[in-house]
């Protein structure tokens, strides 16, 4: 090129270039992910919002739909991200399970990511302090401690139960009866306090339990208001904050503007931090107490932890009081809404199955005088047909419909091979509704889950995985079920439920963290003679 021309085309291309980099960038920053998994099959891809459309017309409803397309691995874009979503029993054996160590932890979605309290839990910690934190809770849940709780749990459901009576209006939103019984409970568990939740209004005992942790009343159901406030919040659909929104579609830019956002009053962002903020300090508070109280006899998750914690110097490494905090409040977190959502649903679809009733009714009665408590071993081994009842309701309403898993290196899967990073989500939620495993799948029929029927034998040993699969599986599966059949018997040997004409058919569900009742379950109650 002469001198000339240099002069003349040197202002125009070098700005040219520069745009055209940035371009690229961009494109390579929104495409990446998508690259290295593009074969994997899947819908055409709206650049930015992904699958997120989908999602909003189908609800959870989506992979179920989209596995019958794409068949049982398939591509599904949460905004820029792409989830690798595999719907197959033999191969959610292969990624929980057989390739644990090359798949060990979970991807963090956009809506954990704008929330550290969440982060440190044991759900997203990874690799050697997730081991290192699982050995040291797993203690917690050993057999003769969960049996040792069934007291503690049965006089919650008897002042649950005694609140219902307690009730004036005809419909009773049951759901939300089981949240506050379940966050009673667990709370109790975990941190040694009474929440108070479930007990009819008047009564003094709450407030007597709480002062002993210097509470007032007031403050604890702020406590509970913003608990449930912030685990609400966190949606993945485009229903959340503006930067949790953000961060599905830029998560580049999700921190930054969280950190403008949290500082303007009034915006989303803004009330989730100063929620967060709130719980990190009392929490803090809580776990303090507890180290000071050094009271050697108490029961709970934390007191239990913090013993654990002073016996292994590994753990107290592991351990830290942010940690501590964060497990401790997760055990509240994964164990009220999954239980409350649980209970909630079986009580619901036994109202609608006379029959199932009937032969549940038969069951419960033949066990004893209503006043016999049943134990642990009463409640896995003396009631069959409330177990397979469970066990149908936990399959027909799915609550943890995805379970979110990450590569830690490239591996095959499906006859793809995945690069490092990927994220891969089973679908427990599909696998459910999978005729191939569950004839007639949208039929309520515990008698499925029965050990001597066909069906059962036949099934594939993972295609019923609510709780997860392999050294990653829920913590809590076995108090969750035994707070269940307990909260079940006691209340069945009291009570009938209809459902209230008041409330929407079908049932309307919503997709935060895990499911939820988009209006509440509305039941109406009738005492058995
Ligand atoms: C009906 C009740 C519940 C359901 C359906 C449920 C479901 C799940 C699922 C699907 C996972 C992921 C498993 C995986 O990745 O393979 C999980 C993990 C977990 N759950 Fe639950 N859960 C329930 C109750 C509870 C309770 C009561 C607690 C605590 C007391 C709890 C604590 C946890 C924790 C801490 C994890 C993470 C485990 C880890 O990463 O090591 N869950 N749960």
């Amino acid at each position: 090129m002469s001198t000339d021309l240099q002069v003349l085309f040197t202002p125009i291309i070098t700005p040219l270039c520069t745009v055209l980099a940035m371009l690229l960038g961009l494109l390579g920053y929104l495409y990446g992910p998508y690259w290295g998994v593009r074969k994997v099959p899947g819908p055409t891809v709206i650049p930015l919002l992904g699958h997120l459309p989908l999602m909003a017309k189908h609800g959870p409803d989506v992979f179920t739909l989209l596995a019958k397309l794409y068949g049982p691995i398939f591509r599904f874009h949460m905004g820029r991200q792409p989830l690798i979503i595999v719907a197959d029993p033999e191969l959610c054996r292969e990624i929980g399970i057989k390739k644990f160590k090359d798949i060990p932890n979970r991807s963090i979605p956009s809506p954990i990511s704008a929330s550290p309290l969440h982060q440190k839990g044991l759900f997203f910690t990874r690799d050697a302090i997730w081991s290192t934190m699982r050995n040291s809770i797993l203690s917690v849940y050993q057999p003769s401690h969960l049996a040792s709780l069934v007291p503690t749990m049965q006089s919650f459901i008897e002042s649950a139960t005694e609140n219902i009576q307690s009730l004036k209006e005809e419909d009773i939103t049951f759901s939300n009866l089981s949240l506050k019984l379940a966050t009673d409970v667990i709370g109790q568990a975990a941190f040694g306090v009474d929440f108070g939740l479930s007990k009819p209004q008047s009564t003094s005992d709450s407030v007597n339990s709480i002062h002993s942790h210097g509470k007032d009343n007031t403050d604890v159901s702020e406590f509970i208001k913003q608990h449930i406030y912030s685990t609400t919040q966190l949606k993945m659909d485009l229903s959340g904050s503006f930067s949790i929104i953000l961060g599905l579609l830029v998560p580049i830019l999700q921190e930054p503007l969280r950190q403008i956002l949290k500082r303007i009053p009034g915006t989303m962002d803004w009330k989730v931090d100063r929620t967060n903020k709130n719980i990190s300090g009392r929490l803090e508070e809580i776990v303090r107490k507890k180290m000071e109280e050094k009271n050697k006899g108490s029961k709970d998750f934390l007191s239990l932890i913090l013993r654990a914690r002073e016996s292994e110097t590994l753990s107290k490494n592991a351990f830290t009081p942010d940690y501590i905090s964060a497990v401790t409040y997760e055990h509240l977190l994964a164990g009220s809404a999954t239980t409350a959502f649980t209970l909630s649903s079986v009580v619901y679809l036994i109202a609608q199955h006379p029959e199932v009733e009937k032969k549940l009714l038969a069951e419960i009665d033949g066990f004893g005088p209503h006043e016999q408590m049943p134990t642990a071993q009463d409640l896995q081994n003396e009631f069959p047909y409330l177990d397979q009842v469970v066990k149908e309701a936990m399959r027909f309403y799915v609550v943890s419909p995805l379970i979110a898993r990450e590569t830690s290196k490239e591996v095959q899967i499906g006859g793809y091979l995945l690069p490092k990073g990927t994220w891969i989500w089973l679908a427990p939620g599909v696998l459910a509704k999978d005729p191939k495993n569950f004839p007639e799948p949208d039929k309520f029929r515990p008698e499925r889950f029965d050990p001597n029927c066909e069906e059962e034998k036949r099934r594939h040993p993972y295609a019923f995985i609510p709780f997860g699969l392999g050294p990653r599986a829920c913590i809590g599966q076995k108090f969750s079920i035994q707070e269940i059949k307990l909260s079940l018997i006691h209340l069945y040997r009291k009570y009938l439920f209809r459902h209230s004409p008041n409330m929407e058919k079908p049932l309307e569900l919503e997709f935060g963290i895990v499911l939820n009742f988009r209006h509440g379950v509305k039941l109406r109650i009738v005492k058995r003679t």
